[in-house]
């Protein structure tokens, strides 16, 4: 067996759990090795099509380099008597279409459903090699990954894949909420993790009827004026989904992965939208769905750091020297905390221009301007 002590000295244990020693090894002879680090590649949007209609697929080369991820959806808003013409429709459009840098990604129907194995036993084997991602949808707990980790390690030794496929969790059931930690500590496959909030919404029996974004009845009332309690009283939306993104964000940072918003369903509500982006970024994702082409600039705009927080966080990190110590910028005390979040800002500013020649030239065109 080419498994570690751990494993060998007891199969209930390699039922259950992998030892630390095992984490890093490949789950299937011939299967390549996993990654240790999650690459960090811009995926502000992850953009969904359905790749068994015809009109969306046709626009796929077009509209491929102007996102950082493109995803073949076969799961929710593909319908049951279309789900082997999609399937087929992404094998086709993975193997004729030149992504050049930008990610193909795919999301497989739910585990429990009739067509889940099938699409991992066609789409690893066929188009494995142009593969960049599988999103999960309703992951449960770590046995949900584990069982996925397993098969597409067999899969990938099959098809002779030399680069891991990496494995991304849809968060929208209650258990998946309750056990986010373990998921995204599941494997080395786990690329990062999605809120899904209109699946979440629906298993959590809350009283909503949208694919994310706020509902106005969710709100806070100003306290009445005890002078004129009659008068208007400011009412505040709160957000619905502040508490799970930001337990998915800080599940994902412990364990090394990539916290992302999902879909926003209102498409003509394109403030809406870039709010509840918005939010996301600041909280710490790093994208969020597109489903419509409306969403692909908002998400572009959002989830790139504005050139005058660029400008900032590089004037910080020159006055900060090594990064120790405290200094006063414009009235501002900065110090190692602010240098490093300032390193995060400027990091990430650095990766997105090396993709994007337009933010290249904001973000120059704001450094001069200081
Ligand atoms: C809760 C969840 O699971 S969310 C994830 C699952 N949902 C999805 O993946 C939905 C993906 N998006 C869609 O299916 C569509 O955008 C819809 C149904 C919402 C709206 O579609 P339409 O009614 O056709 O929108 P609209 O008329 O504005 O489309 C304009 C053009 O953009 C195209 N288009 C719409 N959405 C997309 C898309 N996601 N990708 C590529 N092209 C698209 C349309 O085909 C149309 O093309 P045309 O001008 O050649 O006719
Ligand atoms: O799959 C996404 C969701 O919101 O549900
Ligand atoms: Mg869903």
């Amino acid at each position: 067996m080419a498994g570690g002590g751990g494993r060998d000295a007891d199969p209930i244990w390699e039922m259950w759990m992998r030892s630390p020693k095992d984490f890093f090894r490949p789950l299937a002879v011939g299967a390549p090795e996993p990654v240790r680090d999650v690459p960090f590649r811009p995926s502000r949007m992850i953009h969904f099509f359905d790749p068994g209609n015809p009109k969306m697929a046709a626009k796929v080369p077009a509209i491929a380099p102007t996102v950082d991820v493109l995803l073949g959806n076969l799961e929710d808003a593909v319908a049951a008597d279309r789900k082997e013409a999609a399937r087929a429709g992404l094998v086709e459009v993975a193997k004729s279409v030149d992504f050049g840098e930008t990610q193909l990604w795919t999301r497989i129907n739910s585990l429990d459903s009739p067509w889940a194995l099938d699409d991992l036993l066609t789409l690893v084997t066929e188009i494995g090699d142009r593969l960049d991602v599988i999103m999960v949808p309703k992951v449960e707990s770590a046995a949900d990954i584990h069982y996925v980790d397993r098969l597409v390690a067999q899969l990938e030794a099959r098809a002779g894949i030399r680069r891991p496929i990496l494995v991304h969790a849809i968060l929208e059931t209650p258990a998946g909420v309750a056990n986010v930690e373990e998921i995204a500590g599941a494997s080395p496959r786990m690329q990062g993790m999605s809120l899904g909030p209109a699946d979440l919404a629906a298993s959590r029996r809350m009283k909503t009827t949208r694919v994310g974004g706020g509902h106005p009845g969710y709100l806070v009332r100003q306290d009445p004026d005890g002078e004129r309690p009659d008068a208007p009283r400011a009412v505040f939306q709160q957000d619905l989904w502040h508490y799970t993104i930001a337990r998915m964000v800080d599940a994902c940072a412990a364990h090394g992965i990539l916290p992302y918003y999902g879909p926003f369903g209102d498409i003509k509500d394109t403030v809406g939208c870039e709010d509840q982006f918005r939010n996301a970024f600041l909280l710490g994702c790093v994208g969020a769905w597109s489903l419509h082409p409306v969403q692909i600039g908002i998400a572009k705009k959002v989830f790139s750091p504005a050139p005058e927080d660029v400008a900032w966080a590089r004037r910080v990190i020159a006055a900060m020297g090594d990064g120790t110590g405290a200094v006063m910028i414009d009235g501002k005390m900065q110090d190692d905390a602010t240098f490093k979040q300032c390193q995060v800002v400027a990091e990430l500013a650095e990766t997105l221009a090396a993709r994007d020649a337009e933010l290249r030239a904001a973000y120059a065109a704001a450094g001069e301007d200081r």
